[in-house]
């Protein structure tokens, strides 16, 4: 430990932590809120399964608890640029166009004029219904479909429309398991010049089967040794697991001046309030 790279605690880098959750959570949110900082962020998802109405039901719950909404847009599922504009105008209404987090979008195809995130941000859309920030995502662990230069390609062609829309930019990390990873990819990011605030996505405590699952379906490595370094045992698929670790080692190893800005992300995966309680518990 040096004087000008102090060590950083799990509840340092706590602080200013933002949490995620799908529209159908909205009656989930009402009993995590009570564990929340005020003002906290929460990322309402944009999945396939949902429509608006339910998207918006989760926006407005989070709005109603005095937190801060950030609606996700995935560009490949919008059918219409009027489909996302009068998405844009409902969220205005429900006073939740601060900020947007802008993803590609799962389906293979785009289901309309939509085929990534940049195309949605260079509709000018955004920034007609009143958006003032604008997240774009990024990849420590690779994209099962995407090759590597096609995604710093175009990390870096969204964060510089982004500035030069005068929008505040940020990234939202896909979620993973291993710090390592994160930290080498974050020096990777700064080195290309790109000096955002990253929020590394990290999932919430939540059942074994679940994480591997979800971490199956979206391409996110979970090699023996990066599982086991996390604290989560593939012989008991019936337990829960925390990142109470992959917090430490990145609060242990996080250097502003190779990192940069960095806050942490959390997929709760219909956990809400075990996330809420668990960043209660490590923040103390
Ligand atoms: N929270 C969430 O919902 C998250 C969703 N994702 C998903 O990751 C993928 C990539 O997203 P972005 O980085 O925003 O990409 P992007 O929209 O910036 O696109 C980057 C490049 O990949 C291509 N591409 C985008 N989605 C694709 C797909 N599903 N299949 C094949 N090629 C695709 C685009 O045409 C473009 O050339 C999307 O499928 C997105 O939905 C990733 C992280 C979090
Ligand atoms: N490429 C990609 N696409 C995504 O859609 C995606 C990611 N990455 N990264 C993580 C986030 C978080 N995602 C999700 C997806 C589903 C639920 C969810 O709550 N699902 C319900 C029902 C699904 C089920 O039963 O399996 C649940 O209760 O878990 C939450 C977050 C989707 N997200």
């Amino acid at each position: 430990m040096t004087q000008d790279n102090p060590t950083r605690t799990a509840a340092d880098l706590l602080t200013g932590a933002s949490l995620e959750m799908t529209g159908k959570d909205a009656p989930g949110l009402q009993e995590a809120a009570d564990l929340l900082q005020p003002g906290t962020r929460i990322n309402v998802t944009y999945l396939g399964t949902e429509d608006d109405a339910l998207r918006l039901d989760g926006v407005r719950a989070v709005r109603q608890q005095g937190l801060v909404p950030v609606p996700h847009i995935a560009a490949r599922r919008l059918r219409s640029v009027e489909g996302l504009a009068g998405y844009c105008r409902a969220l205005a209404e429900a006073d939740a166009i601060i900020e947007v987090l802008v993803v590609g979008g799962d389906p293979a195809s785009p289901e309309g004029p939509f085929p990534d995130a940049l195309s949605v941000i260079r509709s000018g859309v955004l920034t007609e219904s009143g958006v003032r920030g604008v997240g774009v995502t990024g990849y420590p662990d690779g994209h099962p479909a995407i090759r590597p230069e096609i995604l710093w390609a175009a990390l870096d062609a969204k964060v510089a429309e982004v500035a030069a829309q005068g929008l505040e930019g940020s990234i939202n990390t896909q979620f993973g398991f291993d710090a390592t990873t994160v930290l080498a990819w974050l020096e990777q990011v700064r080195e290309r010049g790109i000096d955002v605030p990253v929020r590394v996505g990290i999932p919430g405590p939540a059942g074994v089967k679940r994480l591997l699952g979800y971490a199956k379906r979206f391409g996110v490595g979970t090699s023996t040794s990066i599982l086991r370094k996390y604290g989560l045992s593939m012989a008991n698929l019936m337990s829960t697991a925390g990142p109470d670790r992959f917090v430490n080692q990145l609060a242990d190893r996080y250097d502003p001046a190779r990192h940069g800005d960095v806050a942490l992300h959390f997929y709760t995966f219909g956990g809400l309030r075990a996330t809420a309680q668990w960043i209660q518990e490590t923040r103390r």
